[in-house]
């Protein structure tokens, strides 16, 4: 029986529709060592603080304020030296009055002591040291707690676990964090005019440049993508192609077919497998040779064969679901206003994607551009980070114009 689904949709209607059908994943433990760009998958509360006790930033002299209150340059104050303590070691005794402490940078400010005087600022032999200035009380000394403090909070369920995240969970003592498993994508690249990227141009055949542009982007979003490979313009193919990245995928990709023409088979093939389809063309330009549909649970996202066009749908319309499933707290993509350097010499009356490089002139935050962009090309998606949408009617766009854009820059 035909299906009843939402055609010619609003890009808004389509990320809706695939956020309603994503599920977060599930959890699993990884060492911290395997942590980094993984999605936290708890709240991290400090179970100590960093630093844990109060020590000293420079190689110097911990003493007591008050003794060298009235030293100057003519009136230096000498202390005895009582111990030595190097990073690493805990001081064993109490600093008395018109004592010092020999310290070293990172270690522990003995008791007693409440400032630390860099050496080069003191004059000493092995047994006394002179001050020839006074010193706050506090100064050069580093509190416990100072980076992180016990009890806070310091990273939220659904944070991306950056270079420092990871570092502060170390430093913290986690030798495990709990992160959300990471999703598996399967693309599958439908069309016979298709050739493996090792073999030889044959009259109307193109190499499968799609597949592996799509891999790369979700490869950055910490996705697990795998290509499955080239199948011919044939509904059973596809439908096998399909039922078999369903058996161990979380979602499957294709590319091509996803059109109007005689051998755009997409479509039926989803419905062939039984899958509920979620909408079919979507308001976008390029990108609106699209389709999702449902199996199982698992999402198949029907792509156009049309590189630009694939990875504006991959962008605009998947990776808010691609964020959700990863465990992200954020599900929406950032967006900026970016100036267009150039403006736009096409008219775009029902809105259009161009890709293109965050660049910084004068003080303004620009896109920068390809200035040939076509459905059909992978080029004008090198280095992008910033994805800018021209608004729905809009006419050939002057030089300096100011336009919204997807920032891809964060994580
Ligand atoms: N009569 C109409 N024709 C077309 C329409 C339309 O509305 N009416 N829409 C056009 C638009 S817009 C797009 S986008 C494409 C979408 O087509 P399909 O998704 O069916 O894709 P294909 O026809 O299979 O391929 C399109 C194009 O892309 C090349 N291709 C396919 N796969 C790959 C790949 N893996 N790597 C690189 N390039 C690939 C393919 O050879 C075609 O040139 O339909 C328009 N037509
Ligand atoms: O449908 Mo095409 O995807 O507009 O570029």
């Amino acid at each position: 029986m035909a299906q009843n689904y939402p055609k010619r949709i609003e890009m808004q209607e389509g990320i809706d529709l695939l956020l309603s059908h994503t599920e977060r994943m599930g959890r699993e433990k990884v060492a911290v060592n395997e942590a980094y760009g993984r999605i936290l998958a708890c709240r991290i509360r400090a179970k100590e603080n960093i630093p844990p006790f109060d020590r000293s930033p420079y190689d110097g002299y911990a003493i007591r304020s008050a003794d060298v209150a009235g030293a100057g340059h003519d009136t230096p104050v000498t202390l005895r030296i009582i111990e030595e303590v190097p990073a690493g070691h805990a001081p064993e005794k109490v600093l008395g009055p018109m004592e010092a402490v020999k310290i070293l940078t990172g270690a522990p400010i003995p008791q007693g002591a409440d400032a630390v005087e860099k050496y080069e600022d003191t004059s000493f032999t092995e047994k006394e040291v002179c001050f020839f200035s006074p010193i706050a009380s506090g100064s050069n000394i580093v509190k416990a707690g100072e980076d992180v403090k016990k009890g806070e909070i310091v990273m939220e369920e659904g944070e991306y676990l950056s270079p420092a995240s990871v570092g502060l969970l170390a430093g913290l003592g986690y030798g495990e964090a709990e992160v959300f498993k990471k999703p598996t994508v399967r693309i599958i690249s439908t069309g016979d005019e298709l050739l493996q990227v090792s073999e030889e141009l044959k009259p109307g055949k193109i190499r499968n440049s799609s597949a592996y542009m799509l891999q790369g982007f979700l490869r950055q979003w910490g996705i697990t993508a795998d290509i499955y490979g080239i199948v011919r313009d044939d509904q059973a193919a596809i439908e096998e192609a399909l039922t078999t990245c369903l058996q161990d995928a979380d979602c499957v990709i294709t590319t091509g077919g996803a059109s109007v023409g005689d051998y755009d088979l997409a479509l039926a093939s989803m419905e062939g497998i039984g899958a509920e389809v979620l909408f079919w063309q979507v308001k976008m330009k390029p990108g609106m040779a699209t389709l999702a549909s449902v199996k199982d649970g698992k999402l198949l996202l029907g792509l156009s064969g049309n590189p630009s066009a694939a990875a504006a749908a991959l962008f605009l319309l998947g990776l808010p679901a691609f964020r959700k499933m990863c465990g992200k707290k954020e599900y929406k993509v950032p967006c900026i206003p970016v100036c267009l350097p150039d403006g736009f010499p096409k008219k775009s009356p029902g809105g259009r994607i161009i890709p293109g490089i965050l660049e910084f002139d004068r003080g303004r935050v620009c896109l920068n551009t390809r200035k040939n962009q076509a459905n059909g090309m992978v080029s004008p998606w090198g280095g992008c980070n910033l994805i800018g949408m021209i608004p729905k009617g809009s006419g050939v766009l002057l030089p300096g114009t100011t336009i919204d854009a997807l920032y891809l820059g964060e994580n």
